[in-house]
């Protein structure tokens, strides 16, 4: 197919992204945890039927199914043109299909939109380029980190879905970058989901311009233990999750998630809020955490489930 600018190397990818946490407590817009909790998209490009019009259709089953555009509009379509303009490909002469099986739920705080944005630009970098080879995917991995990051606004989230595992990201003159940290096989998960929706705009909004110098050392300090504790340091987890700079200034658009993570503290469980809320993440040692969780959660309100840590995006050609 030689539609745009450049060649594509496939017509038919799927690709699929594991969704995340981020912050962790003290890791505020730097640390974020890839979950094994994937959405996949399966994407279909044609030469456009009419031209001046390229068409794209997407249809969409599990979480957001009825809610989101299946149109241009779709924000993983969105990311497939925009990857492929990057790219120096063009899109503007195709017709998209995509098809997504979704898994990770909207406006929860596990790191939906960032999936979305990874999924859309690997579809892009597979289209273009095809599956990443060795020494490639060393280069794929830099360009979506960055990309993605960019796109989406939270280094954090688009960095752990891209690579999987845990991440420290940040930003410099040269755009958005991230490292693998080490995370202890022992490291148990657990995810705690409203039924209520909390954008990440919405509680973004709520943070203050400053903060007090005390709170920021405080957790600078905490995002510093955290780094050690994940390492398999579990007695450090409690003290290495505590936060002073978004978490109670967010509270009052999350008042049940608040009041879980303080009952669940004073149970001495390490829980934090996942993303901008309102879920919550619990880390632990053992499945000794699992029961703890269950056992303070009040039934019905919540979906409590054990999760294990997300690998990296992965993309398959299919034509
Ligand atoms: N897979 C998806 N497909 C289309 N749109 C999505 C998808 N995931 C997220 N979005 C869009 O992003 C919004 C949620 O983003 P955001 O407020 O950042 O919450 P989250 O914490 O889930 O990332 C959804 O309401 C929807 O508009
Ligand atoms: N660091 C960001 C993370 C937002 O994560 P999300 O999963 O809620 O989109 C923040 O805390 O605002």
């Amino acid at each position: 197919m030689t539609q745009g600018h450049r060649a594509l190397a496939a017509a038919r990818v799927r690709v699929d992204v594991a969704g995340s946490s981020a912050n962790l407590g003290p890791g505020f817009d730097a640390v974020g945890l890839a979950l094994e909790l994937r959405d996949v998209v399966e994407t279909r490009c044609t030469p456009a039927s009419d031209p001046q019009a390229p068409r794209t259709s997407v249809h969409v089953s599990g979480e957001g199914a009825g809610e989101v555009p299946t149109d241009d509009r779709h924000l993983v379509a969105r990311w497939v043109r925009g990857g492929l303009a990057g790219l120096g490909a063009g899109a503007d002469h195709l017709d998209l299909d995509l098809t997504c099986r979704n898994a990770v739920p909207h406006g929860r705080g596990l790191g939906s939109s960032a999936t979305a944005v990874v999924a859309g630009l690997l579809t892009a970098w597979t289209l273009v380029h095809g599956e990443a080879e060795q020494a490639g995917a060393l280069t794929r991995a830099g360009w979506l980190v960055s990309s993605s990051a960019a796109a989406e606004g939270h280094g954090d989230n688009a960095a752990a879905s891209v690579l999987g595992g845990a991440v420290l990201a940040w930003a410099d003159a040269g755009g958005y970058r991230a490292v693998p940290l080490e995370v202890s096989d022992g490291l148990a998960l657990v995810t705690c989901v409203p039924g209520e929706v909390l954008l990440t705009d919405v509680a973004r909004a709520l943070l203050p311009a400053t903060v007090p110098h005390a709170d920021a050392a405080f957790t600078g300090a905490r995002a510093g233990l955290l780094v050690h504790a994940l390492r398999g340091h579990a007695d450090l987890l409690l003290a290495a999750t505590e936060d002073r700079i978004h978490q109670s200034q967010r509270s009052g658009a999350m008042p049940g998630s608040a009041e879980l993570l303080a009952a669940l503290r004073a149970e001495g469980v390490a829980a934090c809020v996942s993303g901008a809320g309102p879920s919550l993440l619990c880390l632990g040692s053992t499945a000794a955490t699992v029961q703890q969780v269950a056992d303070t959660v009040a039934p019905g309100a919540w979906q409590v489930d054990a999760r294990p840590v997300g690998g990296p995006a992965r993309a398959e050609v299919l034509g």
